[in-house]
């Protein structure tokens, strides 16, 4: 819900397991959260709403007995409303769904909640934001899309800070999710214009460290989040 009470938000660094080895999820989770990853970034892909195929409720339902890890599954699917149940039963944590797939997100978004996970919204990037902005007061987390959905390793559009800090100014307390070519370079950036929770894959997965990675990552995070808020807003 969207508030008038304002507090210091949590940096939160989620590694995108799209960039790790598939064949070793369940090992791949416990070190980045041993790494000291916040959140654990589950992007699924149906061939159909984005040109790329990853994985479904059936994993999310075989890794959750091996982590507590806080499973943020961003679902790249047409039709999100079929998948709800199943990645609820699977122990899917939060399922963020696309506005773009839906004729009704608001039903949708009630449907997320109803089944015990979080609901995050998310934009493509030729999607506007006000496109977003009337569900918000609704979810838990919005995800602003810095490259178009389906691949790892692409460029970071700095073009999607605006999105961002238009959705800071109206919810001072929202997690607000940013996701695509994450790194060292735009994470200020990012947290400047006013995100909390950062989607790293790439920058994450081919570090030299990962840890430190992760460390530098919510170091400059921290140092530039609040610098995006009024004081009336701290
Ligand atoms: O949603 C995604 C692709 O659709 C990925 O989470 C994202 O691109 C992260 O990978 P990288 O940090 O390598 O860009």
């Amino acid at each position: 819900m969207a508030s008038s009470t304002n507090k210091l938000l949590k940096v939160k660094i989620a590694p995108s397991l799209l960039s790790g080895d598939f064949a070793q999820l369940a090992n791949e989770c416990q070190r980045m959260l041993g790494f000291g990853a916040d959140y654990l970034h589950m992007d699924v892909m149906d061939g159909h709403f984005v040109p790329n195929l990853t994985l479904g409720a059936p994993i999310i339902k075989s890794l959750r007995p091996h982590t507590k890890g806080f499973l943020d599954c961003h679902c790249m699917v047409s039709n999100p409303e079929q998948w709800v149940d199943d990645f609820s039963k699977a122990g899917a944590d939060s399922y963020g769904f696309h506005i773009e797939a839906t004729k009704d997100a608001g039903s949708l978004i009630k449907k997320i909640h109803e089944a015990n996970m979080r609901a995050c919204l998310v934009i493509k990037p030729k999607t506007p934001v006000e496109a977003a902005l009337p569900y918000l007061k609704d979810v838990d987390m919005v995800l602003i899309m810095t490259v178009e959905p389906g691949f790892g390793g692409q460029k970071f559009m700095p073009e999607m800070m605006p999105k961002v800090t238009a959705i800071r100014k109206e919810f001072p307390n929202l997690d607000i999710q940013v996701d695509g070519g994450i790194d060292l370079t735009n994470v200020g950036l990012a947290s400047s214009a006013g995100a909390n929770v950062f989607v790293a894959g790439s920058s994450i997965f081919h570090a030299q460290s990962p840890k430190d990675m992760i460390a530098e990552l919510r170091k400059i995070a921290e140092s530039k989040l609040n610098s995006s808020l009024t004081p009336s807003q701290l």
